[in-house]
């Protein structure tokens, strides 16, 4: 698969509309996520490790808002129980298409259904690992409560909810250092002041990220019984929960 570089931003914009994962978004978004998110690689590294061990046999498996099925791939890598099911969802149509075709690159014994659809009219059922690479960002604040119970309801005893998001921080000197370091990451990964503040303006209003201890309540309000952040690098991180 040839990598198309991300110069959305590059030109000035007259006017910049609101981020959206349209076509021109999927057909540069391997590159784009990898030169945004610090520990992006790694995080999926670690979605097989934890697939290996967490997943059990004839259950099912959920990525949430998969776009082109990196954490799909890298967790149909990790399981070697039988009776597994991926579902891999996003409500986006130009990233589901793309998936398909990332998908079919490579051979696997576990089956995946993509589903194009919002997450929050999908059915989480007897599941035991569940992904959230970096989507529930992306959801109304308001929405995010009821998402994480009915993902919690939906998941086998024992079971692995794994949370990957853009942090803020209520400490307002940690907040910019932590912000600071992600600007550095994005220009010594070759982007300019003007993409780097085009596209914050973008996703402005589309992108709302919560602290690490609303997320830690977040888990607690669902029901899971432990979670943990398990990856930090800077204002980006992971974090687990347990059934
Ligand atoms: N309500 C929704 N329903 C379904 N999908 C949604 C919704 N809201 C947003 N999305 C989808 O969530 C994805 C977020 S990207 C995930 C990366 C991937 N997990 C990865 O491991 O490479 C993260 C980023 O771009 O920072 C997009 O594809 C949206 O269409
Ligand atoms: O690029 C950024 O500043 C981000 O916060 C991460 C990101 C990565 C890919 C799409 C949207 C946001």
């Amino acid at each position: 698969m040839t990598v198309e570089q991300d110069k959305i931003f590059s030109k000035p914009l007259d006017q910049i509309g609101d981020f959206r994962f349209d076509d021109t978004v999927a057909s540069v978004f391997p590159d784009m996520i990898s030169r945004s998110i610090p520990g992006y690689g790694e995080i999926l590294q670690t979605l097989s490790k934890l697939a290996r061990k967490a997943v059990t046999a004839d259950s099912q498996v959920y990525d949430l808002g998969c776009s082109l099925g990196a954490a799909t791939l890298a967790m149909r890598r990790g399981i070697r129980e039988t009776g597994v099911k991926i579902i891999a969802v996003d409500n986006s149509e130009a990233m589901i298409n793309r998936a398909q075709s990332h998908l079919q690159a490579y051979v696997s014994d576990v089956p995946v259904e993509l589903v194009c659809a919002d997450i929050r009219d999908v059915a989480i059922e007897h599941a035991s690992m569940v992904v959230l690479n970096f989507t529930l960002q992306f959801l109304a604040p308001e929405d995010r409560d009821r998402l994480v119970t009915k993902v919690y309801r939906g998941m086998c005893p024992g079971g692995l909810l794994v949370v990957s998001e853009k942090l803020v921080f209520a400490q307002p000197q940690t907040h910019r250092l932590m912000d600071d370091l992600h600007l550095d990451f994005k220009r010594a990964n070759g982007y300019s002041e003007l993409e780097i503040s085009q596209k914050r303006t973008a996703l402005e209003n589309v992108m709302r990220p919560d602290t690490l201890e609303q997320h830690q309540a977040r888990f607690a309000k669902a029901g899971f019984r432990e979670s943990s952040l398990w990856f930090q690098c800077y204002n980006f991180a992971s974090m687990v929960a347990i059934k």
